[in-house]
């Protein structure tokens, strides 16, 4: 077995070096409601009004003073008008009094709580309840969701369809969000050729931009797809140049590691600086973070399924902070029963793609395919990764292990 290097980072080292270093891009911009969907408010965003706007019914049913109401036994209550959302009944309550009232509707002036129709009987113009209410019942008041001039929204939350609902809801038309994120990347490899064009011997297709156009998309990006460029430093430097001119962040996939073509590492710290490069994770060990020009730089290992690996535990938590997310959402996680016996060698995190399904009430798991880390198969067929912890040396089958669903975050 091949020794381990001694200066692998750990994950948690690599992370904290990563997000202690970035600050989210200063830049703002105003949007329209619709245009905030899955950016970072770069402001608060202030209620100008009360929502809801006014105590309202939550029930269809009749609106009625509280002390109108008998401990035992039945009474009978005058029904005085109707209130509809949208048509509130101008009068006011009086003793022995009821409004019919529809879920929504303003509660008239006097009343103090709504009986659900289900709990009263009607004849004619009289309403007839009984005791075992309570005071304020089937009321929302006004102001109990968003009160005026509170914090409806805190600056560093990403827009999804619940803000853009709620944003609507206080009559605002525009927001401040943060600039979208610019990110360039491109592959290195001789042995890449594009879609479209015929492989030469020994060329292979380049699969991992279409990877990272894929993840970048989900979480917002602006991009930059620089194309593949071959294992030549010159051409490796102009693209780096011309990414760091005009992008935030640099993703590069292969020509990290030892190899005699592996040429990133060298550049970077020629153009820039690599911060570290080497980390205990299975697959992506050989993956660089650093800085050229003024854009961040991941060299991500050219493994597919490395590439995926090393953005789901990096690379996507910098994009987030970057945008100005905060705090950044914990990965969802959950443990599950294994299926089978897994090895695992102590001293770094591996992550192993496999499939949970839900049995007997529980949820159980088991590895899907070929673990290479060039097989973008077992990736695809699987459903979450199991995260084997840095110092476990294995794991017998019917044992409970750490799972990360891929939904919503890949
Ligand atoms: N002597 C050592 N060799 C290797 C080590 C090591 O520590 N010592 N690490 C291995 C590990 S782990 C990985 S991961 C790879 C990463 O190396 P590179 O980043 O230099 O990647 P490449 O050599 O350029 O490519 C690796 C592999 O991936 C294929 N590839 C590359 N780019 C793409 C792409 N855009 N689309 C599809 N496939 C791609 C490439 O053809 C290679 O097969 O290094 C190990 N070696
Ligand atoms: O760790 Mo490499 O990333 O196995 O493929």
């Amino acid at each position: 077995m091949n020794p381990l290097p001694e200066d692998m980072l750990s994950i948690e080292d690599a992370r904290r070096a990563i997000l202690e270093r970035i600050t989210p891009v200063g830049a703002h911009e105003c949007v329209q409601v619709r245009d905030a969907l899955g950016r970072v408010l770069a402001k608060d965003v202030i209620a100008p009004c009360n929502v809801p706007a006014h105590d309202n019914s939550a029930m269809d049913g009749y609106a009625v003073r509280f002390d109108d109401l008998p401990s035992a036994g039945e009474a009978r209550l005058n029904v005085v008008g109707t209130a509809f959302a949208g048509q509130p009944f101008s009068g006011q309550i009086g003793p022995g009094q009821a409004v019919r009232i529809m879920t929504g509707a303003p509660i008239p002036a006097g009343a103090d709580t709504v009986l659900a129709q289900e709990t009263t009987r009607s004849e004619e113009r009289s309403v007839f309840v009984g005791g075992g209410h309570r005071r304020g019942q089937n009321l929302r008041r006004a102001g109990e969701d968003l009160a005026v001039d509170g914090v409806a929204l805190p600056a560093g939350k990403r827009c999804g369809p619940a803000e853009l609902g709620l944003i609507a809801s206080l009559g605002i038309a525009e927001v401040t969000v943060h600039r979208r994120l610019r990110v360039a990347f491109f592959s290195t490899g001789d042995e890449l050729a594009s879609i479209g064009h015929p492989l030469a011997p020994g060329q292979i297709y380049d699969s991992n931009r279409y990877t990272l156009y894929g993840a970048l998309t989900r979480l917002g990006c602006e991009l930059l797809d620089m194309g593949v460029i071959p294992d030549e430093p010159a051409k490796i430097e102009a693209a780096f140049r011309a990414a760091a001119d005009n992008a935030d962040v640099i993703l590069t996939s292969g020509g990290v590691s030892v190899g005699e073509a592996d040429f990133i590492r060298e550049l970077v710290n020629r153009l820039g600086e690599v911060s570290f490069w080497q980390i205990a994770i299975k697959p992506g060990r050989p993956m660089a973070f650093g800085r050229v020009g003024n854009a961040w730089m991941f060299g991500l290992p050219g493994n597919p399924v490395a590439v995926m690996v090393t953005f789901h535990a990096f690379v996507r938590d910098a994009l987030l902070a970057l945008q100005g997310i905060a705090p950044l959402p914990p990965a969802p996680s959950f443990d599950a029963v294994c299926g089978v016996d897994l090895r695992k060698r102590p001293g770094r995190r591996e992550y192993v793609r496999a499939r949970f399904e839900w049995r007997d009430g529980a949820p159980h798991v088991a590895p899907v395919g070929s673990q290479g880390s060039g097989v973008l198969k077992s990736m695809s067929e699987a459903n979450c990764f199991i995260v084997l912890a840095h110092q476990c040396d294995g794991v017998s089958a019917g044992e409970r292990v750490a799972v990360q669903p891929f939904e919503g975050l890949m």
